[in-house]
């Protein structure tokens, strides 16, 4: 057997509406998610046990031991493993690293043992992981179970964290409304970046008010990718802090990433087209290597 290496990129939620509460205390959401070029990297190459080793540029205060949902997940699908994860997305910011990871541990177990993904299995490791498993762009609904596959134009796009972790449940715990509407039932048709984009300006980020008030560094991320030239929207994803600009030219998203970075060295920037990262994925996948 071989080992197999996973790409796990990050997750962008596009829109993110909160539209209930569920008896338990989990929010129904309504969110369009696409997924980023830029990502973590984990191999899957036959062990003796299951272990984990972590390392990367964001390596630092992510667990290695079963408090990672990368090893938690191999260990779900049960079968010896050495999971390596190169960590390059910040963690606790809203573009799902973790969810990712454990998503592409699923995928590289299964492709190891010859095992198959239960959605059960991946809704149980966290409400993000089903839909980082196809890592397309997709429709989300429930708590993160109901994934309806979405056709949307590719968009050039600045991701931006600030280097402040900000916490999913005291996002949520300090959201005001519970029972804002939902996107419109049937999504208009999407063709090019310019009208994803004015149909996201109809739509919200129902946490970003309260991520803002929690770790209010969002507004001077919002700001800094506001004033650039050719972005035409800025927003949160997920819970934050990190938020994207979008662009009709990716040279314009290519040049504000940089000036933005030079600006801020101890942020956290990217640049790159979102959209279906499957389609980079999936060569790996069955790419064995040494
Ligand atoms: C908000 C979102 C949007 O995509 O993204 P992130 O900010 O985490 O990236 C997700 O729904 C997060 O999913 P995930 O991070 O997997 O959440 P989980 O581990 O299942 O839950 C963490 C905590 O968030 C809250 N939670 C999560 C999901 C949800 N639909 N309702 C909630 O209230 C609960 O307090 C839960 O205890
Ligand atoms: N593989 C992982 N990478 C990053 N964080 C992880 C991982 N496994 C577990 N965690 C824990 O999960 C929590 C949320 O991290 P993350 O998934 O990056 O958040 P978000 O979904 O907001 O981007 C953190 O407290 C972190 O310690």
């Amino acid at each position: 057997m071989r080992a197999t290496e996973v790409f796990a990129p990050a997750k962008i939620n596009l829109a993110l509406h909160v539209i209930g509460q569920r008896a338990d205390g989990y929010h129904l959401l309504d969110s369009l998610v696409v997924f980023a070029p830029v990502g973590d990297r984990l191999v899957i190459a036959p062990g003796r046990g299951l272990s984990l080793h972590v390392h990367g540029p964001e390596a630092a205060g992510v667990p290695a031991d079963m408090g990672n949902l990368a090893l938690r997940a191999a260990a779900l699908l049960g079968g010896d493993a050495a999971v390596t994860l190169d960590k390059r997305l910040p963690s606790s910011s809203g573009i799902g690293g973790g969810s990712a990871d454990a998503a592409a541990a699923l995928r590289g177990m299964a492709a190891l043992h010859g095992t198959r993904i239960n959605d059960m299995q991946a809704l149980a490791l966290g409400a993000d992981v089903p839909m980082c498993l196809g890592s397309r762009p997709v429709r989300v609904r429930g708590i993160g179970e109901r994934l309806d596959p979405v056709t949307l134009p590719p968009v050039a796009a600045v991701l931006v964290n600030p280097r402040r972790p900000v916490s999913t449940p005291a996002v949520f715990k300090a959201l005001q409304s519970r029972d804002n509407p939902s996107m419109p039932d049937r999504l208009p048709s999407l063709t090019d970046a310019p009208g994803l984009i004015a149909f996201l300006r109809e739509m919200r980020n129902d946490l970003e008010a309260p991520a803002r008030q929690v770790e209010p560094v969002i507004n001077l991320v919002l700001t800094a990718l506001e004033a650039q030239r050719g972005c035409t929207l800025a927003r949160m994803s997920g819970s934050g802090a990190t938020c994207f600009g979008l662009f009709a030219h990716e040279a314009d998203a290519q040049a504000a990433a940089q000036r933005i970075g030079r600006a801020k060295p101890d942020w956290w920037v990217a640049g790159g087209v979102l959209g279906d990262q499957m389609q980079q994925a999936a060569p790996r996948l069955s790419q064995g290597i040494q």
